[in-house]
């Protein structure tokens, strides 16, 4: 299998690491627009196979695709990072016009390649992506949720003090402010989250997780990259090993949950063909208005997209 990143920054290059010590595709690309840092990071992380013992190929290129041609999966993480006082939004100028020229490319070098987004706003970069190649939707999928729901398990797992493993959890929506974790569908070996901790602390927990981004951009002075680029290898993963893993990931909703047309996150069952299957939650009222909510905030930033592309 072989499987590009497109952007070898902190994410990409985390993200390609990952893939190669964990063998989790043959052939890893690595690539970026800076002269020679793609190359230097794909050295580096070839030059730790011996040590970490893995027999994944990494090569890095400056901007040739022609290189990354018939890849099985592309991540794309090329683009600007927040800095402290940034929302997510305010990048959209930016890595619009990266991710849809990326795309481009991609498309034209692996048209059966599976995509994965990580660029930020990450909800309307997977629409970006989307509309630019063309692709069926369950080709074209963004990550967050798995990131957005790694940091409230390992809130959680902190505050019970239990094992992060035993922690189960779903969260929908966009990634934001606005995003929705479920605790009615959080569970620890098993047992529901709300028979375990007090509704009081819970809630500080989801509070820490719909702010967790901000909190880390706030503490380094840029964004997150060793769970992002962990959860975008989870990703490509379940996607190259057809592990069909249920996983909330960043998708166009066509109807499911009332909403038609928007990106967002939501459980999917992931494996070698993309999404093979959206889940529909029963959410009762209060969930539903949240998601509706997220939905709302992500259609705004869609139009922000669409009115940049018709020059209004
Ligand atoms: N979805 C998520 O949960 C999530 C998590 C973390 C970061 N992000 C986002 O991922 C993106 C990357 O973050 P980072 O910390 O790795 O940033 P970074 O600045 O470390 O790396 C970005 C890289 O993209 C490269 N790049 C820019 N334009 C390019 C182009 N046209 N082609 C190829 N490469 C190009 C840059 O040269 C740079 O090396 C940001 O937009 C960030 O907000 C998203
Ligand atoms: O917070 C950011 O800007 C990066 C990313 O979306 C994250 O949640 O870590």
């Amino acid at each position: 299998m072989k499987v590009t990143v497109v952007g070898a920054g902190n994410v990409g290059a985390t993200c390609a690491d990952v893939l190669a010590y964990r063998e989790i595709a043959n052939e890893v690309v690595l690539l970026d627009i800076k002269e020679g840092v793609a190359e230097g990071k794909a050295l580096d992380i070839w030059q730790k196979s011996p040590i970490n013992l893995y027999d994944t190929r990494t090569v890095g290129v400056t901007n040739d695709y022609a290189r990354t041609a018939n890849s099985d999966v592309v991540v794309i993480t090329s683009g600007l990072p927040r800095k402290p006082g940034m929302t997510r939004d305010d990048l959209i100028s930016t890595n619009a016009g990266i991710v849809q020229s990326v795309t481009q490319n991609i498309v034209q070098h692996s048209p059966n390649a599976i995509i994965i987004v990580v660029s930020n706003p990450l909800d309307v970069m997977t629409y970006a992506a989307h509309i630019t190649s063309k692709l069926p939707r369950s080709k074209v999928i963004g990550m967050a949720g798995i990131l957005d729901t790694a940091r409230y398990r390992a809130f959680l797992a902190e505050a019970l003090d239990v094992s992060p493993k035993d922690i189960q959890a779903v969260l929908l929506g966009g990634h934001g402010d606005t995003m929705v974790p479920l605790p009615r569908y959080t569970t620890v070996g098993g047992i529901p989250v709300t028979e375990l901790i007090e509704e009081e602390a819970l809630n500080a927990i989801i509070e820490r997780t719909k702010n967790g981004g901000g909190e880390l951009v706030k503490l380094m002075g840029t964004s997150a990259w060793y769970a992002p680029g962990s959860a975008a290898a989870q990703m490509v993963e379940a996607i190259v090993r057809d592990q069909k893993r249920v996983f909330p990931v960043c998708i166009k909703l066509e109807g499911e949950y009332g909403i038609d047309g928007t990106y967002l996150g939501v459980p999917v069952v992931l494996g070698k063909n993309g999404v093979e299957k959206v889940i529909e939650l029963k959410l009762n009222d209060q969930e539903m208005e949240l998601l509706h909510l997220s939905d709302k905030h992500v259609k705004e930033v869609m139009a922000v997209l669409d009115n940049m592309q018709s020059g209004s």
